[in-house]
């Protein structure tokens, strides 16, 4: 069995790398960063330290490492002969590697059972985003039936590697992989630490409306209170507050929607606390924050939830003040922190909630968005 996986950094190497490796596939990672797959292809072995409560090691060895920038056809090669092709790149980058994948379903032998393909990245349905970018670059719409395509929630903090650790990652020790198992008509792939339910949503919506608004809440604050770890933030008694409240908003859509008992969800979310803080790991704003514009677009972590609690007339007041947190991430090394800046001073409050939160006029969030948006405006030029 073979799995190619697209992106070989924090979550590709701490997680799908190292569940597909424990799962028995000839593993092969492709990655544009040429330093990166330069040193994986010189290496035999790196390890996956876990840490927390149950604190372990585990080494992934037998992969080898190709650069699907400068080498593209061995790529196209690899996934045309393997079971699984995987991307862990970030939702953005899915239409670079779409091309690839496009011309390894074309180039796949008919008689082979088809290729599973899994995006694995934060975002609601990111295979069917995934999907819809292949469908437009396959010349035969007849070669997509050489693909299944199944959606999945994966969930393992991994925070950037401190300089100089080489290959090794250091992760939390929780992880969950929730796979829909419907694509696969009966016949999952292997993969035994995953679980496939019928039914992602409820899954994926719960992962991305807890954990990573929750993560991005104490960032965001915590970047405003100037705290230079997750740790350290939630440690401020407001942010904590934020955070708490943030959750029980999202609590009460995930409730309202899924009909998740309100008892298993709130242990859930004191769960996911207790992760944020966890005292082994060290994260920070930058990365948790990291893209701001996409954490505030339209199914995202804020305006998701908070959009469909307003149409619900259910409270998104702790949301909203997440979101003006957000309008005021400005780290220097992202790229969208600039951007969002720049939006923010030429854009009206009009066109930016329109065109950077997707909500139209006449939707019942748009009022208070608006105010918190113009209210991000006046911070940012209080003379006027
Ligand atoms: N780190 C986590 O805790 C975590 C957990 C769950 C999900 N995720 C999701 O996984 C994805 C990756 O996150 P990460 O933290 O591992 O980021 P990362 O920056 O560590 O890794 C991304 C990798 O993708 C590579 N890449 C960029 N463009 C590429 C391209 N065109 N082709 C091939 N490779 C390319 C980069 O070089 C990099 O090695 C994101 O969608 C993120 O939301 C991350
Ligand atoms: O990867 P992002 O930028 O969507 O979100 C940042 C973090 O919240 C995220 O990477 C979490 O660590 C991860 O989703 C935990 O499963």
């Amino acid at each position: 069995m073979k799995a190619v996986h697209f992106g070989a950094g924090n979550i590709g190497r701490g997680f799908v790398g190292l569940i597909l490796h424990d799962a028995g596939y000839e593993l092969v990672f492709a990655d544009v960063n040429a330093e990166l797959i330069d040193a994986l292809a010189a290496s035999t072995s790196y390890d996956v330290h876990a840490v927390g409560e149950n604190s372990s090691t585990r080494t992934v060895t037998g992969y080898r490492a190709l650069n699907s920038g400068s080498d593209e056809d061995a790529v196209v090669a690899e996934i045309a002969t393997a079971e699984i092709v995987t991307t862990a790149v970030g939702p953005n980058i899915l239409k670079f590697v779409a091309p690839v994948i496009a011309r390894a379903i074309e180039a796949r032998d008919a008689a082979l059972p088809p290729l599973t393909v899994m995006a694995c990245e934060n975002a609601i349905n990111a295979t069917d985003v995934l999907k819809g970018e292949i469908e437009g670059r396959v010349g035969d719409a007849s070669a997509l039936s050489k693909a299944v395509f199944a959606n999945t929630a994966v969930d393992r903090i991994v925070p950037n590697q401190e300089p100089g650790h080489g290959l090794d990652v250091t992760v939390e020790d929780f992880f969950e992989w929730a796979i829909e198992e419907t694509p696969f008509e009966g016949a999952p792939p292997v993969i035994p630490a995953a679980h496939f339910v019928p039914d992602l949503a409820p899954y994926i919506e719960r992962k991305l409306f807890t954990v990573n608004t929750g993560h991005a809440t104490v960032a965001y604050h915590g970047w405003v209170e100037g705290a230079t770890t997750l740790a350290d933030a939630l440690a401020v008694p407001s942010v904590f507050t934020e955070v708490k409240a943030v959750l029980e908003e999202t609590k009460a859509l995930l409730v309202a929607k899924h009909e998740f008992d309100p008892a298993t969800q709130e242990a859930y979310l004191e769960k996911n606390l207790v992760r944020f803080a966890n005292p082994y790991l060290t994260d920070t704003p930058e990365r948790v924050g990291r893209q701001p514009l996409r954490k505030i677009s339209r199914h995202e972590r804020f305006i998701g939830p908070a959009a469909e609690l307003a149409e619900r007339g259910l409270p998104t007041d702790a949301l909203l003040r997440a979101v003006a947190a957000a309008l005021r991430f400005d780290a220097p090394a992202d790229p969208q922190s600039a951007e969002l800046a720049g939006l923010l001073d030429t854009l009206t409050p009009e066109e930016f909630t329109a065109q950077v939160t997707g909500i139209e006029p006449g939707h019942p969030l748009r009022e208070r968005l608006l105010e918190t948006v113009r209210a991000a405006v006046a911070f940012r030029s209080p003379e006027e």
